[in-house]
């Protein structure tokens, strides 16, 4: 029979998609790992399984985000290395896309269920999708090593949480291969790292250490994170930025109480897994 898989990207983030509307896929954290791995799998920087939020109410009820939604559709997003995480911004864009070009939502407006709960999003007719990602949250200041240098950085919390250093020297010449080290203690269960240089007042350019990844072309909330980021350094509460990430670009305005996140997402293939890799992915 097979199983449905499509394939995505948000600025060149990249995702594999798993329709699953009775949220009947036992996705394991090796079938994610294998999905994702870009010689033995179909390669992705995570994967999307799109599951009735109805399904998980009854199904899957202590799924963090889901309890009081107001969602059709609930984003079970995967890290790479089979790890969950709360929140995706560039996959919550994909998601949406999906949805509608597969005419499960009849709507260009509609709200998405997440682990960091609902996120309203607008499927534009240029093929971008806007996200109203909540309020992004300065938690603090920290540091990340890389390469035995230390920057200092601003911790913001977008649902998931994030480290922002802004350089004075080109983050080209980073060496991203290696994940930056952080304080455990400021970051327990992990943390993305973004790289950002000021191009303009308006314009940054950023680079980012996905946790349970690795570098990616580009990170949503990363985006977000690097925003507010900046918006705290210059003493300011709202404003917009255009931010350049590998994989494009992206507009983050950050107002009173929410940030939205608004670019392009893309569905480029649909197919069908293999039963027996399914069951056993060499
Ligand atoms: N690429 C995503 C972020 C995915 C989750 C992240 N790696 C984490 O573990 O928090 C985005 O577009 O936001």
């Amino acid at each position: 029979m097979g199983i449905t898989f499509l394939k995505g990207h948000g600025t060149q983030n990249d995702f594999v998609l798993l329709p699953d509307p009775d949220a009947t896929l036992d996705l394991t954290e090796e079938r994610v790992r294998a999905l994702c791995d870009r010689q033995r799998g179909l390669g992705a920087d995570g994967v999307l399984r799109v599951v009735r939020t109805a399904a998980l109410v009854t199904g899957e009820a202590d799924v963090p985000g889901m309890v009081g939604s107001a969602s059709d559709w609930f984003m079970d997003y995967r890290n790479a290395d089979g790890s969950i995480a709360e929140m995706c911004g560039n996959g919550v864009r994909v998601f949406a896309r999906y949805l509608v070009d597969a005419g499960l939502v009849d709507a260009s407006e509609f709200v998405v269920g997440s682990r960091a709960g609902d996120k309203p999003v607008v499927v534009h007719a240029d093929g971008s999708v806007t996200v109203s990602m909540g309020k992004a949250v300065v938690t603090g200041t920290s540091e990340a090593t890389l390469a035995g240098s230390r920057y200092a950085g601003i911790a913001v919390d977008v649902g998931n949480p994030h480290l922002v250093t802004t350089l004075d020297t080109d983050i080209a010449e980073l060496d991203l291969t290696r994940q930056p080290d952080v304080d455990p203690a400021d970051f327990p269960h992990g943390v993305n790292v973004e790289f950002l240089n000021r191009l303009a007042d308006d314009v940054l350019r950023m680079r980012v250490f996905e946790r349970g990844v690795g570098e990616t072309r580009s990170c949503g909330t990363g985006t977000v994170a690097a925003v507010a980021a900046d918006l705290y350094a210059e003493g300011e509460d709202i404003g917009t930025r255009i931010v350049r990430i590998p994989g494009g670009e992206v507009t983050v305005r950050i107002q009173a109480g929410d940030a939205t996140l608004t670019g392009p997402a893309v569905i480029l293939a649909e197919g069908m897994l293999n039963d027996n890799w399914w069951s056993d992915p060499a």
